[in-house]
């Protein structure tokens, strides 16, 4: 049985591991520990988020030598010519010291956010008040919001550790000389 460490409590994030460990029929259970990103409670580019991820992963490892495999997941926003966007970092960290990263699908936030996030709140807190709700960060997400539901933070979570997955499979595959 493999123990995989995820570097928050915010269940949005824990829902898209367990959901991740459910339908790869993968023999784990996870962990949860709220560590620090090591970047800024709103990171501002892909590099900052992506880091986040990275820096989460690693710290899991630190915190219980039972854990195989810390997981670590950041939202961010980045800057497109003027245009803002949500971005979302994962990475996975073991024992070898190999990172798998990705990031996942991105949207652009209506002006009102972005300016929000400009000004120098959390989109957290922005979020909450553009959808009159409270935590949208540990429901569907600001990206839940946007899209009416369609896709949430987990269900994009979820996409980026199966790339994260099939990409740890796929070097397995790979050093066997299967690849
Ligand atoms: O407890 P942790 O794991 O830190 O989860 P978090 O919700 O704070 O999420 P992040 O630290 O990864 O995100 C950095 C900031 O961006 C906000 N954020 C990122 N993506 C978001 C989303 O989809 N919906 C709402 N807020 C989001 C979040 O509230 C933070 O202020
Ligand atoms: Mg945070």
């Amino acid at each position: 049985m493999t123990i995989i460490g995820v570097g928050t409590k915010n269940p949005a994030k824990i829902d898209a591991v367990k959901q991740l460990i459910r339908s790869g029929d993968i023999d784990a259970i996870i962990r949860s520990y709220n560590v620090p990103s090591g970047v800024s409670a709103m990171p501002m580019s892909d590099i900052e988020t992506r880091q986040g991820a990275i820096n989460r992963a690693k710290a899991v490892l630190d915190q219980d030598e039972a854990v195989s495999f810390g997981i670590g997941m950041e939202g961010g926003v980045s800057d497109i010519e003027g245009d803002m966007y949500l971005c979302n970092w994962a990475a996975a960290a073991d024992r070898f010291g190999h990172v798998i990263s990705a990031g996942g699908a991105r949207i652009l936030l209506p002006e009102v956010l972005a300016e929000g996030v400009r000004a120098g709140n959390e989109l957290g807190d922005i979020a909450d008040a553009y959808a009159h709700q409270k935590n949208v960060h540990t429901h569907g997400g600001t990206i839940g919001v946007l899209t009416e539901g369609r896709i949430t933070r987990t269900e994009m979570f979820l996409h980026i550790l199966k790339l994260i997955e099939g990409m740890y499979a796929h070097q397995k595959n790979v050093q066997h000389g299967e690849g």
